[in-house]
């Protein structure tokens, strides 16, 4: 839609030349060029086209807006009409008629056989939709009128008052009008404005959000020397399900946090876990010889088998112990993700909760009410004598850390339980997608699998395995590393500047939003080539450095700098322990039902499931 938007501009700036030096009335010609804008992109029209339609709903505007606080008497309508009424009736009568001309007219197009199609743009998926011959997703002409007349009018009048105000403003505040100017000739120079360069201006509501994927300034980010770029807010329902834990804390908070977690899931903490992971995989394994030849979804078993290890590891206890706790954990990711694009007036919720406010507050209690029954039994443990200290997994380094004589290092019972939430949640969700992906790609690229099984046999033969052979996984690595590029489980980061800085070219104000978008950066062809999208693990035969160019921030499926991934060792030891025993005992291939449906629901998952057969070696 650029081009048609510049167009659109180069229109009204042809109408300024005559009047340069002179008053411009800038409301009335913002109407004039959003009118333009919209017609164009969406209806492909001209405003000359539209400007019948356009001014009939701006005098159903007035209407609407002078009987706004009009009492009326309930069923009168039906005896009396007043003139508004008359002539809004005869308003919408020709508003309808003339946008099914517009409508007709795109179709006798496609009927004459001048297009072959209804056209990409708003009107035309409206034509299509109508003419669905799956009657649920059929609209009728009455909606198709309806949704016409919402988007001329909303379109337009909102995207006015925007743009009026901002030059208002603008024509006052001559300082940021020079700081705006200044943005606008280091980006484009005389050139015209792109909404495809590598970072750009969007906004998430009303959030003005940078999104940022220069490998370069995603660096500068990441680093944050100066501690401008502080851990953006989480909405509510994020908040509720993560906490006010390590993800977001900053300064003396997240050191002591990070302590205790890096503590956790140190190398040597790590070599410990690897017989409870191996019995996890175990267990899975046994579920699967019912099901030899069969198709196994594996979505739904790497996500029992990823639970199970987290809850062993660091918890000490069972999948089935922290089911509940997993179960809320999941609600609350699908709450968040069904609310991540309502827009809320602020205030409103001090009046008025909705369903999802109401059951989100509830499960933030369940959950707190379980996670406190399960520290409570590693403590009652201590003190009847049964165990002699709190455990040297997470969560016994957190309750010593709740008991830490020194002040400086004690954490509290709220800051305890948010702790829990987040590895829960972080540890299980995450790797989830690590290991399912793989195992989908695999099942295509049967080459890969063959060359993974090789190494893996060669390293452990039929033996379980091992911490020393884990480390040396070469090709493992590289497929596992390609993975995380094509499917990276968290697709992007946010950021939230405190005070105005510098970031490359560009001078970004205090409390700007910036979203670093692993996704897009993953998926660069200036930094991976022309085969960007195509599984080719052999891209990192040579380290990450090699593979990204040097731009060791153009690959980042653990985050980059001071904030990277604590669980980064812990996911990929997993991975390679589940995977290894995967080869050790079965080939396997992508069922033929498998419908490829990526979805984010906080991280990436397959919408439909990843049925793969597994054949017995
Ligand atoms: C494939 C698996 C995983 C992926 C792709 C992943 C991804 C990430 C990313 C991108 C970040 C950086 C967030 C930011 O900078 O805003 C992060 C941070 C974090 N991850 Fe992971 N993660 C994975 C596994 C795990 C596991 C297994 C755990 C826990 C055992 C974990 C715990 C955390 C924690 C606590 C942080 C916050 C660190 C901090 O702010 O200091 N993650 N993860």
């Amino acid at each position: 839609m650029v081009p048609a938007m510049i167009a659109s501009v180069e229109t009204m700036l042809e109408r300024w030349r005559q009047h340069e030096e002179k008053q411009i009335e800038v409301y009335k010609e913002s109407k004039l060029l959003t009118a333009e804008v919209i017609f164009q992109t969406a209806f492909g029209s001209s405003y000359l086209e539209g400007e019948k339609i356009f001014d009939m709903l701006m005098k159903m505007g007035m209407i609407m807006a002078r009987n706004r606080f009009k009492i009326r008497l309930p069923g009168i309508g039906k005896f009396l009409k007043s003139r508004d009424d008359n002539e809004s009736d005869k308003l919408e009568q020709a508003i309808r008629e003339s946008i099914i001309g517009v409508i007709d007219k795109r179709e006798e197009k496609v009927m004459r056989g001048e297009e072959n199609n209804y056209g990409s743009d708003f009107l035309g998926s409206l034509i299509k939709t109508n003419h669905d011959i799956d009657e649920k997703n059929r609209i009728s002409v009455d909606n198709m009128v309806d949704e016409c007349k919402t988007f001329y009018l909303a379109g337009q009048e909102t995207t006015n008052g925007l743009l009026a105000w901002r030059l208002l403003l603008l024509a006052v505040h001559t300082d940021w009008q020079e700081k705006a100017r200044m943005e606008v000739f280091e980006l484009f120079g005389q050139q015209k404005p792109n909404a495809e360069g590598r970072n750009y201006l969007s906004w998430y509501g009303p959030q003005a959000q940078l999104v940022v994927t220069d490998p370069e300034l995603i660096k500068e980010i990441m680093n944050n020397k100066d501690g401008v770029y502080l851990k953006g807010r989480l909405d509510q329902f994020a908040k509720k399900l993560l906490g006010d834990g390590i993800v977001l804390a900053e300064g003396e908070k997240w050191s002591k946090l990070r302590k205790i977690a890096n503590h956790a899931f140190y190398a040597e903490s790590l070599k410990g876990m690897v017989p409870a992971m191996i019995a996890s995989v175990e267990t899975m394994l046994e579920r699967w010889t019912q099901h030899e030849e069969k198709e196994i979804e594996v979505n739904k078993e790497s996500k029992l088998l990823t639970a199970e290890v987290i809850s062993r590891t660091a918890f000490g206890s069972s999948y089935l112990e922290g089911e509940k706790i997993f179960d809320m954990l999941m609600k609350m990711g699908l709450i968040t993700a069904r609310n991540r694009f309502k827009i809320r007036l602020p205030g409103s919720g001090m009046f008025w909760k909705s369903c999802d406010v109401l059951e989100s507050d509830k499960i933030e209690q369940a959950i707190r009410e379980s996670i406190l029954g399960m520290i409570n039994k590693r403590e009652e443990k201590m003190v009847t004598g049964e165990e002699n200290n709190y455990g040297s997994d997470f969560l016994g380094s957190l309750i010593k850390a709740n008991h830490d004589i020194d002040e400086k290092n004690r954490i509290s019972v709220d800051e305890m339980v948010d702790e829990c939430k987040t590895f829960y949640f972080a540890g299980q969700e995450t790797t989830n997608g690590l290991l399912a992906w793989s195992l989908f790609l695999l099942a295509i690229h049967t080459d890969w699998q063959e060359k993974a099984r090789k190494e893996v046999f060669e390293l452990f033969g039929q033996q379980n395995p091992n911490a020393e052979g884990i480390a040396r996984l070469k090709i493992m690595s590289m497929i596992l590393n390609e993975t995380l590029r094509l499917y990276p489980p968290v697709i992007n980061l946010l950021r939230r500047v405190e005070r105005e800085v510098r970031l490359g070219k560009l001078i970004v104000p205090a409390n700007t939003h910036v979203m670093l978008s692993i996704l897009a950066l993953h998926h660069d062809p200036e930094l991976w080539g022309k085969d960007v999208d195509l599984f080719k693990p052999e891209r990192f035969a040579d380290g990450v450095a090699k593979a990204t160019n040097n731009n060791i921030a153009g690959f980042i499926p653990f985050g980059f700098g001071p904030r990277i991934c604590v669980g980064l060792n812990f996911a990929a030891n997993e991975a390679k322990i589940a995977l290894s025993m995967i080869l050790q005992r079965y080939r396997f291939t992508l069922s033929p039902d498998y419908v490829h449906s990526p979805i984010q629901i906080v991280t990436i998952r397959p919408k439909n499931g990843i049925p793969i057969v597994f054949n017995k070696l």
